[in-house]
């Protein structure tokens, strides 16, 4: 039976663009895909057709794959399916929204848009034009979040009341980012909430809302507290979110999402202070350890005294770029993946299935966390600049 095949096109070739893409050359079947296969056909760079060539050799691009010195040439290249878009937060909507306005497929990094006008705005244009759109939560397809939706759908734990979720990197960011680094620059969406709070929220939401009926989802109301950085974006934030539900469905559940630069779940990288996501039933409970955008570990614990712990691995040749923290420290692990190959296969099965949308996590539950993070930036008064904040479409940035 011959396998479909995904043509990605690479928009930026900053360090995920790099991680992406060598997942994207890990053969599917050392993960037990047999179906689908990725080819890299392009990548691009804003900075110089020549950066995108060095890009796609370092990453084991087919020596075939095209390198362009803009956006716009790669979304104009005929045998281009899907575009990887691995720009900033900041530029995602500009970026996207060139990729759909040319006919291709999308699947955008976190956070999916500054707010959430521009998402919809996203979500419009996908629906208008018949094409595939997908935040590039990547978390949501590892088959450690499969393993803890299925722990709750089936009623192991209960019913589910809590989740407490950190995702925060102990690091000092004086010393880890000047002020121009897109983890702390307000120009380029800058600040925990969007960056690491996204998963934090991740798995509140892919607790309490996700594993719920899709009739029963319900958009949660928002408490927040954020505590600002000197750049004006901010290093600390918590939300505590109350999601509305029927009696019978367990009555409202509470998540608490957090996510801070300074301090860490895992002080000793060893697990030794706890899990960083306790999803808590009234029969029990499950526990992900750090860190919560790539975990590998789960400990289930019930009632009745049945413990049960789980390490998971992102199977792959060697080829892998390890852990990479989004600022440098890439930790190269042979023998692994990194793991954004799951999402990739999301988006080859759902193309090749005629599927518009990622499965684990819809545009309309990305467009509801765009506006929970929405409302946590209004309640503490943090914004970005207009020219990113902006759903007009060609703007220059
Ligand atoms: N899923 C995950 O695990 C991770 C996701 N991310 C997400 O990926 C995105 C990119 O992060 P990361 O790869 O770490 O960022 P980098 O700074 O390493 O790369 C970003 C790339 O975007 C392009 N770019 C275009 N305009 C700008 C601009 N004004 N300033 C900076 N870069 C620009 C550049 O590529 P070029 O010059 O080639 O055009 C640059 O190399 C973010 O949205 C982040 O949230 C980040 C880390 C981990
Ligand atoms: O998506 C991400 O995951 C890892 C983090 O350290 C990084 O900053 C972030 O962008």
């Amino acid at each position: 039976m011959s396998k479909f095949t995904l043509r990605w096109g690479i928009l930026a070739t900053g360090g995920i663009a790099e991680s992406f893409s060598r997942d994207l050359t890990v053969n599917p079947e050392t993960r037990k895909v047999k179906d689908i296969q990725h080819e890299i056909v392009a990548a691009a760079s804003s900075s110089s057709a020549d950066r995108a060539g060095q890009f796609l050799k370092k990453v084991g691009a087919p020596s075939s794959a095209k390198a362009y010195g803009s956006y716009e040439e790669l979304v104009a290249d005929k045998n281009v399916d899907i575009i990887y878009v691995a720009t900033p937060h900041s530029h995602h909507y500009q970026n996207a929204m060139l990729c759909l306005e040319a006919g291709k497929n999308v699947l955008c990094e976190k956070a999916f848009t500054v707010n959430a006008a521009q998402a919809k705005k996203l979500v419009e244009k996908a629906k208008e034009k018949n094409l595939f759109l997908m935040e590039a939560v990547w978390t949501r397809y590892f088959p450690l979040s499969v393993y803890v939706r299925e722990v709750i759908t089936s009623g192991k734990i209960g019913k589910v009341h809590r989740t407490f979720a950190d995702l925060s990197i102990g690091t000092q960011p004086e010393d880890a980012f000047d002020n121009s680094h897109r983890m702390v620059n307000p120009e380029l969406a800058g600040g925990a909430l969007l960056d690491l709070g996204i998963y934090a929220l991740t798995w509140v939401f892919q607790t309490l809302y996700h594993t719920q009926p899709e009739s029963a989802r319900k958009a949660p109301t928002v408490a927040s507290s954020l505590k600002k950085y000197p750049t004006g974006a901010d290093e600390m934030t918590t939300m505590l979110l109350t999601f509305p539900r029927s009696e019978e469905l367990g009555g409202d559940a509470h998540g608490i999402a957090t996510t801070a630069f300074r301090v860490t779940p895992d002080p000793d990288g060893k697990g030794s202070a706890g899990p960083a996501i306790r999803v808590q039933g009234d029969k029990g409970e499950v526990q992900v350890f750090h860190p919560a955008f790539r975990p590998t570990k789960t400990k289930l614990i019930l009632n009745d005294g049945t413990v049960e712990e789980k390490e998971f691995t992102h199977p792959g040749p060697g080829k892998g770029s390890g852990f990479y923290n989004g600022f440098g420290d890439d930790k190269n692990s042979e023998g692994e993946g990194h793991g954004m190959f799951w999402e990739a296969d999301e988006c080859a099965f759902a193309i090749k299935e005629g599927r518009k949308e990622g499965q684990y996590e819809g545009l309309q539950e990305s467009v509801v966390i765009m506006e929970t993070m929405d409302e946590v930036r209004k309640q503490n008064g943090m914004t970005y600049p207009e020219k990113i904040e902006t759903t007009k479409y060609p703007t220059q940035l």
